[in-house]
């Protein structure tokens, strides 16, 4: 199981230069992050910060209780233990084997004889897919397998929070596809906190549980992919998009006068979002449990979205999903809408949901008052929940056209397609099912709690 690593007011300079000031994020235990951002912007002396191989001159990087910019040595020493790095080249010594690559941290750090060492190589080996190779060496073997390897020598032992920088530089599409493939798989097996540095649009948009995004020195958001993948925030929509069109320029910020007319001319209304299904993992690999995690957390926190993205989060939920979260059984198996103004009409029949009983365990009250619904039977002002949900959320009934308490599926009036409407490989992957639920022990704290809320959901300008 990984461990959350907690940057608070993080700021770094080389000289007179500045590279970032007061970044503050959350990684979520055991979640995939991304760390998107323009060339030059620091990402990779983030990580080393996280690490404590630089010092900034600002903030913490808190790790298991422990402040990796303020610790002694040998606390340094074992917060490291927790660390795997997978380098841009994988780092790979280029006279020894693949096998003796991979075995190298075992025998340096650790007093394991070498049919242990051996046995743990190999389980490495077959997760990555090298069986059979471990006889050569570096130079033999192409970009992708040398990636691999690297990845290999990152799990020997057994990290909790494995960083990624830039796995996919250098890969063909297909080779990124498949290592992406195996970052999910590997995620699932081990539950580890894995952090990914990257340019690639498409590994950003379908593989993370959280993305984050540095620009201009700051970092400009960072949350659950549902946030990001929605946001209006035009820098962040920019480089998720790959477009010209926006502030980010090629060497530097461009003047604002021509960012306005560039967003001007792309047009205000680009509908309902679609949030890109996430990756799932690969038959026989077991459930990744942080996709449940990161969920219960966007859902516990659905009203502080703008309406297209609360929309767009509900429908990229599953049938089982939206049963999860209280928004099946009568629901529409269509998109759900949330537009209070297109469902207001004689609309007094509510969805019968599962009430609060179909929560148990994974919400709290609270959080399951600031869902986007009615409880059973309740008409909708009786929510006690802190928000009036009929302003910031309509309720379940604005949500059901039928007066005939059945709920009918409908057409979206959203010129995206809603997951239903794809084709059955592009769907979202049925990882959690109802039958199985997740305690809400292992989830993030609860939506009380404002202040821990806002490190996830954490947008420039935010404190
Ligand atoms: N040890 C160092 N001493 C001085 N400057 C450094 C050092 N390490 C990095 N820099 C500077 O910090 C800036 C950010 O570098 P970094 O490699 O982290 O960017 P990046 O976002 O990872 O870029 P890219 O996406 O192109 O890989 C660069 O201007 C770089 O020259």
């Amino acid at each position: 199981m990984g461990v959350e690593v907690a940057v608070e007011g993080l700021s770094k300079s080389f000289g007179s230069q500045n590279i970032w000031s007061d970044v503050t994020l959350t990684l979520p235990t055991g979640e995939i992050s991304v760390l998107l951002g323009p060339s030059g912007t620091g990402k990779s002396v983030f990580l080393k910060a996280l690490v404590g191989l630089l010092n900034p001159e600002h903030g913490k990087v808190v790790i298991n209780g422990v402040d990796v910019c303020d610790c002694s040595e040998s606390q340094l020493y074992e917060v490291r233990k927790l660390f795997g790095v997978l380098f841009q080249d994988g780092a790979l010594f280029g006279s020894m084997n693949l096998y003796d690559n991979i075995a190298f941290p075992l025998r340096e750090h650790t007093r394991k004889g070498e049919t242990e060492v051996r046995n743990i190589v190999g389980e490495k080996m077959e997760m990555v897919g090298l069986v059979g190779s471990e006889e050569k060496l570096p130079g033999e073997i192409s970009g992708g397998m040398k990636k691999r390897a690297g990845l290999a020598r990152a799990l020997v032992l057994e990290p909790e929070i494995v960083l990624f920088d830039e796995p996919d530089s250098g890969l063909d599409p297909v080779r990124t596809a498949y290592l992406n493939q195996l970052i999910v798989d590997l995620n699932a097996q081990t539950d580890a906190t894995f952090l990914i540095v990257t340019h690639d649009i498409n590994t950003a948009r379908t593989v993370p549980d959280n993305i984050g995004m540095l620009y201009r020195r700051h970092l400009a958001m960072f949350g659950p992919r549902e946030l990001l993948l929605t946001s209006t925030e035009p820098a962040v929509e920019q480089f998720l998009n790959g477009r010209r069109a926006g502030p980010i320029g090629m060497s530097e910020e461009k003047d604002s006068g021509q960012t306005a007319a560039e967003l001007a001319e792309l047009g205000e209304d680009q509908g309902v979002p679609e949030i890109i299904p996430q990756l799932g993992i690969s038959p026989g690999v077991p459930e990744r449990v942080a996709v449940r995690r990161r969920q219960d957390r966007v859902m516990a926190d659905l009203d502080s979205l703008e309406p297209g993205a609360r929309q767009a989060v509900v429908n990229s939920l599953s049938d089982s999903e939206r049963a999860r979260y209280g928004l099946a059984g009568d629901v529409p198996t269509g998109p759900v809408d949330l537009d209070a103004e297109q469902w207001s009409a004689d609309n007094g029949d509510t969805v019968r949901l599962s009430g609060e009983a179909g929560f148990a365990g994974e919400l709290s009250t609270e959080q399951v008052a600031r869902l986007p619904r009615e409880e059973a039977g309740a008409p909708s002002g009786d929510h006690s929940g802190p928000e009036a949900p009929r302003q910031e959320v309509p309720s379940a009934s604005e949500q059901t056209p039928s007066s005939s308490g059945s709920p009918q599926p409908r057409p979206t009036p959203h010129p995206r397609r809603a997951p239903e409407q794809r084709a059955p490989e592009q769907r979202a992957p049925e990882q959690h099912p109802p039958e199985q639920p997740q305690p809400v022990g292992s989830a993030e704290p609860a939506a009380s709690d404002g202040r821990k809320r806002r490190r996830f959901w954490r947008k420039r300008g935010d404190r």
